[in-house]
C-alpha cells in the first residue's frame, strides 16, 4: 500500500478504535521515582482521543510537574484510588504492590513490569483480581530479544559496574581495589555472568574504567558477538560450573546478569563458593528481580542497597534503574509507548493480533497464561490465546 491508500487505511483503522481511560498512578516502591508515562507520552495518547488520568506529583521527583502533565492533556487525580477506580488501563513501571493489586478488577488492563516467577504473593493477588496483566519483561520481538526489558537492562547494566566500583571502596565494605588500577598497579578483575543486554552494558562500563573483564555465557553465538563487539578487550568464556568457580575465586567484582525469560534465575554461585571468594569482593546481582543468581542473594533497596555474607559485599537492588529515574523513565517510555497506544486503541484485540505483545500476557481473568510462571509457582498453565478466547 502506498501514499494516499495507506493514509485512508490508517484513518479507517483509527476511526474503528476505541477511546480508553488510561491511568498513571505514582510509583510507591522504595525510592522509585520513575513514572509510567512522560508528559510527551500523555500527549501522544491524548492525540488519539484517549483520556489520561495522572496522579498528582507522579513525576515530581524527576522534573515532570502536574502542570507539564496537564499541558500535555492529562487530568490530574488527587489519589491513586481514584485512578484505579476509573481507569480501564493502568500503566506503571514496577510490579504492583499488594495495596495496588487489591484495587485491580476484572476487565482492567495492567501494563508494567511484573517478574512473577519468584513472587507468589503478587501472582496470587493478580490471579484473584481477575485483571489482564501484561508484563513488560516478557514481550518479545522479531529476531529475538525483549524490547521492553532492554532499555532498563541497558541502564542497570551500566549502573552495575558503577555500583560495584563504588562498593569496592574500603568505606563501603569493599577490599579497596580501584577497578582501573594505576600505572604500576594491576587493575581490578570483573566477572560478568550472562552476556545479554545487562552483561554487555556492564562490561562496556567496566572496560571503560580500565578493569580486566571476563564475560561468561552459555550461548556460543552470543559469545562470538561479544568477541566482535569488544574486539579483544574482554575475555569471553563458555559458562560452566568450573568456569564460574575459577573466575569467581579471583574476582574483585562479580556481576550476575543471566536470564531465562519469565523464569526464576538459576543459582549459579553457591553459598560455599561465596565463602571461598576474596574477602571484600563485591557481588552485584542484577538478576535479583527474577529471584537472583547467587544463592546468598536477597532483594535490597536503594535506601539500604548492600549487606555482607562471609566478608563478601552483596548489592541486590531490584529496581536499579529507579536510581537514575529521569534517564530511565524516558528510555522506558520510548520503548513502551507504541504498545500502550495499541492497547489503548484496540484493547484485548491488540493482544490477539500480535503474538509478541501477547507473549507479555502473564495473567488474564484469573488464569496464568505464561508457562514459566505457571511452572515455577504450581498453577495450571492456560495458553494466552486460549485464555483470550481465540
Ligand atoms: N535489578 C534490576 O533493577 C534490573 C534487573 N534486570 C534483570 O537482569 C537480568 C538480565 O537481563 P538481560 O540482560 O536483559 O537479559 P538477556 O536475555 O539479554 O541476557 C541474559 C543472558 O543470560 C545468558 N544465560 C542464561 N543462563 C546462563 C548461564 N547459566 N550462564 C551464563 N549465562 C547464562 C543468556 O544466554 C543471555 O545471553 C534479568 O533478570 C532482568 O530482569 C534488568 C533490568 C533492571
Ligand atoms: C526491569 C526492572 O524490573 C526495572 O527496571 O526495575
Ligand atoms: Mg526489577
Amino acid at each position: 500500500m502506498y501514499g494516499k491508500q495507506r493514509l485512508i487505511a490508517a484513518a479507517r483503522e483509527a476511526a474503528s478504535e476505541d477511546i480508553m481511560i488510561v491511568g498513571i498512578p505514582k510509583e510507591i516502591k522504595n525510592h522509585e521515582y520513575r513514572v509510567g508515562l512522560t508528559p510527551a507520552g500523555v500527549r501522544e495518547l491524548s492525540h488519539f482521543g484517549h483520556r489520561v488520568l495522572v496522579e498528582t506529583m507522579a513525576g515530581a521527583g524527576i522534573g515532570f510537574s502536574d502542570e507539564d502533565y496537564a499541558a500535555a492533556g492529562a487530568e490530574i487525580s488527587a489519589t491513586a484510588a481514584a485512578i484505579f477506580a476509573e481507569a480501564e488501563m493502568i500503566i506503571k513501571v514496577k510490579e504492583p504492590q499488594p495495596e495496588e493489586c487489591k484495587q485491580l478488577r476484572p476487565g482492567q488492563l495492567l501494563f508494567t513490569y511484573l517478574h512473577l516467577a519468584p513472587d507468589p504473593l503478587q501472582t496470587e493477588l493478580l490471579v484473584a483480581s481477575g485483571a489482564t496483566c501484561i508484563a513488560y519483561e516478557t514481550v518479545t520481538q522479531n529476531g529475538g530479544g525483549l524490547p521492553l526489558l532492554a532499555p532498563m537492562s541497558e541502564v542497570a547494566g551500566r549502573m552495575s559496574a558503577q555500583a560495584g566500583a563504588y562498593h569496592l571502596e574500603k568505606a563501603q565494605g569493599g577490599n579497596g581495589t580501584l577497578l582501573g588500577g594505576v600505572p604500576g598497579v594491576a587493575s581490578g578483575e570483573v566477572l560478568v555472568i550472562g552476556g545479554g543486554v545487562v552483561g554487555a552494558n556492564a562490561a562496556r562500563m567496566a572496560v571503560g574504567m580500565g578493569a580486566r573483564v571476563t564475560i561468561l555465557d552459555r550461548s556460543v553465538p552470543r559469545l562470538k558477538q561479544l568477541d566482535d563487539i569488544f574486539d579483544g578487550r574482554v575475555a569471553t568464556i563458555y559458562s560452566t560450573q568450573d568456569a564460574i568457580e575459577s573466575y569467581a575465586l579471583s574476582a574483585d567484582l562479580v556481576i550476575g546478569a543471566v536470564l531465562i525469560p519469565g523464569a526464576s534465575a538459576p543459582k549459579l554461585i553457591s553459598r560455599d563458593l561465596v565463602s571461598r571468594m576474596k574477602p571484600g569482593a563485591v557481588m552485584v546481582d542484577v538478576a535479583i528481580d527474577q529471584g537472583g543468581c547467587f544463592e546468598t542473594s536477597k532483594a535490597t533497596t536503594h535506601q539500604e542497597p548492600t549487606y555482607v555474607v562471609d566478608d563478601v559485599v552483596h548489592y541486590c537492588v531490584a529496581n536499579m534503574p529507579g536510581g537514575v529515574a529521569r534517564t530511565s523513565t524516558m528510555a522506558l517510555n520510548n520503548a513502551t509507548l507504541p504498545y500502550a497506544i495499541r492497547l489503548a486503541g484496540k484493547g484485548l484485540d491488540a493482544l490477539k493480533d500480535d503474538v509478541h505483545l501477547r507473549n507479555g500476557l502473564n495473567v488474564h481473568e484469573g488464569k496464568v497464561t505464561y508457562e514459566a510462571v505457571a511452572e515455577a509457582l504450581g498453577y495450571a498453565y492456560v495458553p494466552a490465546l486460549e485464555a483470550l478466547g481465540g
